[in-house]
């Protein structure tokens, strides 16, 4: 398995283009079953996990065709097969999602339940809701959710009990197509979710209330095909602007937006971060012989504080002056890098959804694991501050979600470097 080095101490320097987002591209890549025709996305990360679901996707027929720069053509002439199996489900929780548009598409699926995942039991349960309002039939069958539609999907009224991105994003996938009239209650407002509903109304659907919660969407009989460029990728924007409050220097994110991690530069600012916002994205700035003051956060629904920049912004607070008190709402079990960040030096005390981070003076190089794909950056960003080095095992957990990361932050003039494997299976 590969290992990530990093010498820390160097401050960064530069410019670090952003990417297309993960979590919006896989949704996008999941829409494609939904029409006969051609779905050209561009700005697409190349990911694990779009290789992931690229691979899942061909298992049902559709051709996708990678070019450069940064595009991925997907096709679903025909479905060959409604099929996905526990060994491409398990490697990305994600690819449940493809239950809803193929049952759209051929009134029948058997997707395999997706498999434990280490932040928390994360059911699927508003999901299979959902599409039981809209009229599928689901029997759960040796791990595998088997569902049909003899009759088609039809619209229907449905309230979440409370938001959830994957659940809001599956009835909309699944809603398109479906006879009638679907409005969605507290549906999840993450700008993924908007990117998704503005590609699929580009697609043919008609979906209003974009970036609100509530998503009334009006079933059409079909979709077409269409060019849609992915959204950047707000968490990795704000992983490395906090790798640059961490480090110290002068970071420039481009290709972004600003408002995308309002939330995050909001609290970087109270912790004394110096944060220019641009027409592309944000510039960080920070003189590492200045020390920050501890701030507290709460993670919560878009536009609140991310969970997915939860881990960044505890490895931040590991060096500031004081006491920072940080919430976890969204997820029961994610401070597993708690543990990792105290081989640092940190000190940091986890009880039940709350964690006390009490910074320190310094940070010292060890050796530490990566738990899970946030998780892992933090480790790469409180590496950068650490005198001496670090290495991070596990780092597949960060290919997850990270394009090109050892380049990016090399051009910024961090010395990091990856140690390859012998073998990347896990
Ligand atoms: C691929 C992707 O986009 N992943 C993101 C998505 O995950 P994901 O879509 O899994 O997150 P959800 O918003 O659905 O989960 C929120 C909470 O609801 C719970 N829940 C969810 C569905 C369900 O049927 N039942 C249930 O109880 C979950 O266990 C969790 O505690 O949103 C999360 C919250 O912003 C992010 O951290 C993830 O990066
Ligand atoms: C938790 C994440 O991804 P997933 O929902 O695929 O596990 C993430 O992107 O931080």
């Amino acid at each position: 398995m590969d290992r990530i080095a990093i010498v820390g101490g160097a401050r960064l320097t530069g410019e670090i283009p952003v990417s297309g987002a993960k979590n919006s591209a896989i949704k996008l890549m999941a829409a494609a079953i939904l029409t006969d025709q051609p779905l050209k996305l561009t700005n697409m990360p190349r990911l694990a996990d779009t290789r992931f679901l690229g691979q899942l996707l061909r298992a049902f027929g559709l051709s996708v065709e990678e070019s450069d720069p940064a595009t991925t053509v997907l096709h679903a002439r025909e479905i060959t097969s409604t099929f996905a199996p526990y060994d491409l489900v398990r490697q990305m929780r994600a690819s449940f999602n493809v239950l809803g548009p193929l049952l759209t598409r051929t009134g029948e699926a058997r997707v395999s339940l997706p498999g434990g995942c280490t932040i928390g039991a994360r059911p699927v349960d508003l999901h299979l809701k959902a599409l039981q309002a809209l009229g599928a039939e689901i029997t759960l069958e040796e791990g595998y959710v088997h569902a049909v539609a003899p009759k088609g999907l039809k619209g229907a009224e449905i309230e979440f009990p409370f938001v959830s991105v994957g659940a809001t994003e599956h009835a909309l996938l699944a809603a398109v197509l479906a006879e009638g009239t679907t409005v969605l209650r507290r549906a999840a407002c993450e700008p993924e979710i908007g990117d998704l509903a503005h590609c699929l109304n580009a697609m043919g659907a008609r979906i209003e209330g974009i970036d609100t919660d509530v998503l009334t969407v009006t079933g059409v009989s079909s979709l077409r095909g269409t060019e849609w460029s992915v959204i950047p990728d707000r968490i990795e924007m704000g992983s490395y602007a906090v790798a640059a409050a961490m480090a110290g220097g002068e970071v420039r994110l481009t290709k972004s937006r600003p408002e995308l991690i309002a939330a995050l530069t909001d609290r970087m600012v109270a912790a004394g971060v110096e944060v220019e916002p641009t027409s592309d994205g944000v510039i960080v700035r920070r003189d590492p012989a200045q020390r920050l003051k501890a701030v507290d956060v709460t993670t919560e629904v878009y536009p609140g504080f991310a969970t997915d920049l939860q881990a960044q912004f505890m490895a931040l607070m590991t060096l500031a002056r004081g006491e920072s008190v940080i919430h976890e709402t969204i997820f029961e079990n994610r401070f597993m890098h708690a543990p990792e960040l105290m081989r640092l030096g940190a000190e940091i005390s986890v009880h039940g959804g709350e964690a006390r981070v009490t910074g320190v003076d310094r940070l010292v190089g060890a050796q530490v694991m990566a738990t899970d794909l946030r998780a892992s950056v933090s480790l790469v960003i409180a590496g950068l501050a650490a005198e001496g080095e670090t290495t991070i095992g596990r780092v597949y957990h960060l290919d997850r979600g990270f394009e090109h990361l050892e380049a990016k932050l090399q051009a910024c003039g961090a010395d990091v470097r990856r140690i390859k494997g012998e073998s990347d299976e896990h």
